[in-house]
């Protein structure tokens, strides 16, 4: 938003958290000296609510909206307090991290994506223009629907799928180190998302518990299928190992049919990115330092990387900039005192 010229202003309970994303160029994290077009809120599931009333009651906004990945329990809670909720409108981008925090923020993050916005009969037309403003400012594709129905959705495209890579993951847990070494991309892709932050995913799944296991109910129906059929591929009789082959290849092929039903990102293409690679002692504050240094410059910084070396107390920043600024950014940062690694 910022880097579209629109004034962010950036408020967490825990003040570092802000301005970290201040120094990153996301904002100021200066308060407003009047009342805003628009109060977005961004904290856990649980504490949307109360963070919405509280930001309601002090009539910092003209209109309000949350991010959570949940939409029908939030919802409840507000009206629960008896709060006029003509100016709130819930939404939802669907993209994300699987690291938490300004760091792991990113600018180009919901660039084609899907955002969506879940008015009601009673939600103001001027407060849902301005939700639509914020989704094409973010170069999102807005998406209608309603609550319930965005819930039981993202229980199938997102929360399960979020559970299943977590029970993947969880069998490298005590795994043989020879067996680990050998991960390749196959798994990566499988288990990014059991990376998250738990204390998230337990306020998203306290939040959608019905429909969350319902799938996997039906998840656990293909698992028991499929182990009928590899075992009767152990078996010696020729038909059973007919029957055990079929077994799998016919789960195989519901895979491939429901794999081709994956929407392609929409939009633009990803951008390419430069790297930047800054070399720091692991002291506190040094990141912001960087991060200030690169706003003066003028810099946006897309993303961050960053490097701990093993046994030293130091580390690589993998700064990515667009191409045509990576050379002014080297430059700036080396002239700062900053050490530059190619
Ligand atoms: N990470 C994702 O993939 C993703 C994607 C879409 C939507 N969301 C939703 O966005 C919201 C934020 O998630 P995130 O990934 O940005 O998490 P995050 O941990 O990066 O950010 C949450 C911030 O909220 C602050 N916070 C916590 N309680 C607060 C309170 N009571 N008042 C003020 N600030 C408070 C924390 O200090 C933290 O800086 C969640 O509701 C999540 O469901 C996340
Ligand atoms: O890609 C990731 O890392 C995510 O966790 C993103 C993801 C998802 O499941 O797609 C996760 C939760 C959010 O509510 C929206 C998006």
């Amino acid at each position: 938003l910022a880097s579209r010229g629109v004034t962010v202003h950036l408020a967490d309970h825990d003040p570092a958290q802000a301005r970290t994303a201040a120094a990153l160029g996301a904002g100021t994290d200066e308060s407003p000296e009047g009342l805003v077009d628009l109060c977005v809120v961004a904290v856990p599931p649980a504490h949307v609510a109360a963070t919405l009333a509280d930001a309601m009651r002090r009539g910092t906004a003209r209109a309000y909206l949350d991010v959570a990945s949940v939409k029908g329990g939030p919802r409840r809670e507000l009206e629960a307090l008896g709060l006029d909720l003509t100016p709130y409108i819930g939404t939802h981008p669907m993209s994300g991290r699987e690291r938490s925090g300004p760091l792991a923020a990113t600018a180009d993050l919901f660039e084609g994506r899907p955002w969506v916005l879940t008015p009601t009969r009673d939600t103001d037309t001027e407060v849902l223009n301005l939700a639509l403003e914020l989704v094409a400012l973010c170069r999102a594709v807005p998406v209608v629907m309603d609550a319930d129905a965005h819930d039981r959705a993202v229980a199938l495209v997102s929360h399960m799928p979020h559970l299943v890579s977590s029970m993947v993951a969880a069998r490298l847990e005590n795994a043989e180190e020879t067996a680990v070494r050998l991960c390749g991309q196959g798994i990566r892709d499988v288990t990014r998302i059991a990376a998250s932050d738990p204390r998230m995913w337990i306020d998203i799944l306290s939040a959608n518990p019905g429909p969350v296991a319902d799938l996997l109910a039906q998840v656990a129906g293909d698992l028991d299928e499929t182990v009928t059929a590899l075992r009767a591929l152990q078996s010696a009789d020729e038909q059973k190992r007919a029957e055990g082959a079929a077994g799998v290849e016919s789960m195989l092929r519901r895979g491939n049919a429901g794999q081709t039903r994956v929407p392609g990102k929409h939009g633009t293409a990803p951008a390419a990115y430069e790297i930047v690679a800054v070399l720091i002692d692991d002291q506190p504050g040094q990141l912001a330092r960087i991060f200030a240094d690169a706003d003066r410059a003028g810099v946006n910084v897309e993303d961050v990387r960053i490097e701990h070396a093993t046994g030293q107390q130091a580390g690589l920043v993998q700064l990515m900039v667009e191409p045509r600024a990576a050379s002014a950014l080297s430059a700036a940062l080396r002239e700062r005192g900053w050490s530059i690694r190619q």
